[in-house]
């Protein structure tokens, strides 16, 4: 397995990228995210036909012609035909090269038409294959493009919208929703329009050579219509329920591989199994009616110009109609062209109602709210052109000053839906400057949330969190800015200057090199030098562990890093915050899985080293002991502070809750 993914991710594969982005950028004409956010959620289908109309003017100039050169070559192998018959009284123009014409002349023009017909083919043939090459082209940019703007809506939908899916749902949208829609727009939308026009072409062929028994022939034709839109109608059904079974599958096998050692240890693997057999078995027989439905329509389809012609002889027959061989030719050759035409008419109607469903999927995800839509209007500060050119230096790391942050919570309150009770009750608290505060209580009594909401990451149901900025670069007259979190230019800033060491650490499958700085690599080329690397380790406490890999930083350390322990996980998440050297640093109980010395060194690291020294500090924790390294501690109960003030204070109060939590923990040990 680990095999695998070492060939499938050869980072000398990268070396093709430049080329890829420039095959993909052929004719790009996508906006940016903001503005196809926009479109896609009125639709899908559309924004996608908006972008990509250029290449779908080519593709249909290019088909057209590929049509009407066919065609051109069947009227051209009529003529030949009747050259020899020498009888035809339906064309002026064969009359008017045969009417007196020598067995010579016949053979030239003959000859001339043979070649004709040869040129026309192999013109067919080379528009036909650059248009495949549109079409291929078209059929991996629409799910990439796709697949870039659902990681972008990923990245910033609302943390309270982002319940509603789970990993399967994204992971299908983007394998193949974004796929479905991908194939019928490079695939089949140009054909159809072509596909009435050439219908369109053919016919007037068939009434110029056949007559009015060229109706019976439509008539035929026509019965395709009700036929195709009642196999759209079941397909629309049988699709929307194959997708929902598929999202049902890709969640439980998410689920399996995330909680594989729990499923191991716990026994469950038998009702693991037998649920992803039968969520696998459901999709297998819905993928059975849809191919079953599709088969039938295709054979019906088909054979469809066979009954045409056939239609046409009997009406030859009960009109008593020219019966010579280039006027049944005809009957065959235009049925069986009309037929063509019509032939991929189930294809297209299966891959249409694939499409409308992906569309439909597409749009209820990117109609989810992103963070900005959170935000109140009048939220948002009025900056003087100043302060905006600070904000700009500052987003783009390029002020040269230190900076250093303070906050003031105002009346925050957060509950996640109407119908749900308040999880943050009226908070209040001002945070200094380079000063620590720890938030500590029980179990679920919103520390996590009160970080989220002052890292910007949730939008408080009421309240405000004001920032205040400081810096000292000369070039400007102010050394101070201050805003709010929950606006655009409030969380751009606070991104800028923030870490956070969440509670689970996130790893990725890759080298503790490439997880610290979390940029990828590429080959022979280093972002950052070792040695900010190594001093990160060094102050996370991590080079011990270190020395222990056999290809030190350069181990790979697989899949959510399953092969490290989960307080190497945790220490590595710590280091990335060293090596960010943040003016602002969220600490979501990053210490749960170390020992008690590595506790100790990290503590004294953060709080009494570099790492921490003129930072502003949010700590989450529930380890007491080295509380006495911040300034100020906050208690939360249910939602609520029942307590603020410095360690010293609260230590010094015998009814504090501090002192209370901290006897109740010691009774706790005692009794055990
Ligand atoms: N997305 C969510 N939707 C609904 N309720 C939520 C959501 N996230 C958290 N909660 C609820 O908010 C409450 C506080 O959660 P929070 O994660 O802040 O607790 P905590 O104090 O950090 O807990 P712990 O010490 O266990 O980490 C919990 O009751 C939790 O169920």
């Amino acid at each position: 397995m680990k095999k695998l993914a070492k060939l499938s991710i050869d980072k000398s594969d990268l070396n093709s990228v430049p080329f890829i982005n420039n095959t993909l950028a052929k004719g790009d004409d996508y906006p940016d995210f903001d503005t196809s956010l926009h479109d896609l959620r009125k639709s899908p289908f559309q924004a996608l036909i908006k972008y990509e109309r250029k290449q779908f003017s080519f593709m249909f100039f290019i088909h057209i012609t590929d049509v009407i050169t066919s065609l051109l070559s069947a009227f051209a192998a009529i003529q030949l035909l009747r050259s020899f018959e020498k009888t035809s009284t339906n064309f002026k123009l064969i009359d008017l090269f045969y009417h007196e014409s020598t067995p010579n002349q016949i053979l030239i023009f003959t000859v001339c038409l043979a070649v004709i017909i040869f040129i026309l083919k192999i013109l067919a043939a080379s528009l036909h294959a650059q248009k495949i090459e549109t079409e291929m082209l078209l059929a991996w940019r629409i799910p990439f493009k796709l697949m870039q703007s659902l990681y972008l809506q990923l990245l910033k939908i609302s943390k309270k919208d982002r319940t509603q899916y789970q990993t399967g749902d994204i992971t299908n949208l983007a394998q193949n929703d974004a796929k479905f829609l991908g194939n019928f727009l490079a695939h089949a939308l140009v054909d159809i329009p072509v596909l009435l026009a050439s219908c369109a072409l053919v016919m007037i062929l068939m009434i110029a050579m056949l007559g009015k028994i060229a109706w019976i022939g439509f008539f035929i034709i026509a019965l395709q219509i009700p036929l195709s839109l009642f196999f759209s109608w079941i397909g629309n059904i049988l699709h929307t329920e194959m997708m929902k079974r598929g999202d049902k599958r890709l969640q439980l096998i998410t689920e399996w591989i995330q909680g594989m050692r729990l499923v191991r240890y716990f026994g469950w693997g038998k009702y693991f199994k037998n649920e992803i057999h039968e969520a696998t078995l459901s999709e297998f027989l819905q993928d059975l009616k849809i191919t079953f439905k599709y088969c039938f329509a295709f054979a019906l389809t088909l054979n469809w110009w066979m009954v045409v012609s056939s239609g046409i002889f009997a009406g030859i027959v009960f009109y008593n109609g020219d019966r010579s061989a280039s006027t049944l030719f005809a009957a065959i050759w235009l049925s069986s062209i009309l037929g063509q035409q019509i032939t991929p008419l189930p294809w297209f109607v299966n891959a249409w109602s694939q499409a409308i469903v992906a569309s439909r999927r597409l749009k209820l995800f990117y109609v989810a709210r992103i963070q900005e839509e959170e935000f109140l209007e009048e939220k948002n500060n009025n900056y003087n052109p100043e302060e905006k050119e600070i904000i700009d230096k500052i987003i783009h790391n390029k002020l040269n000053s230190e900076i250093s942050i303070s906050f003031s919570l105002n009346n925050i309150s957060l509950r996640f839906s109407k119908s749900e009770p308040y999880v943050l009750n009226n908070i209040s608290v001002e945070i200094p400057a380079k000063k620590t505060l720890a938030i500590i209580g029980p179990v679920a009594s919103g520390k996590s949330l009160l970080i989220q909401i002052m890292m910007g990451d949730i939008t408080p149901t009421h309240g405000d969190v004001h920032f205040k900025l400081y810096f000292n670069d000369k070039n400007y007259k102010i050394n101070s800015l201050s805003g709010n979190v929950h606006t655009s230019l409030g969380l751009a800033l606070l991104r800028a200057i923030q870490s956070y060491v969440p509670q689970e650490a996130f790893i990725i499958s890759s080298s503790i090199r490439e997880n610290i700085p979390l940029k990828y690599k590429y080959q022979n080329e280093y972002y950052d030098s070792d040695n900010a690397i190594m001093n990160s380790i060094y102050a996370a406490s991590f080079h011990t562990d270190l020395n222990e890999f056999s290809h030190g930083m350069d181990t790979e350390i697989g899949e959510r890093g399953v092969n490290l322990s989960g307080g190497q996980k945790q220490r590595i998440s710590l280091s990335r915050s060293s090596f960010a050297n943040s003016s602002l640093i969220f600490l979501d109980d990053p210490l749960s899985a170390v020992d008690v010395k590595t506790e100790k060194t990290l503590a004294h690291n953060i709080f009494r080293g570099d790492w921490g020294k003129g930072k502003t500090i949010i700590w989450s924790t529930h380890r007491l002991e080295y509380l006495k390294y911040t300034d100020n501690i906050l208690f939360l109960d249910g939602g609520s502070i029942t307590e603020f003030g410095s360690f010293e204070t609260l230590k010094a109060n015998n009814k504090s809750r501090l002192n209370q939590f901290i006897s109740g923990l010691n009774e706790h040990d005692r009794k055990n």
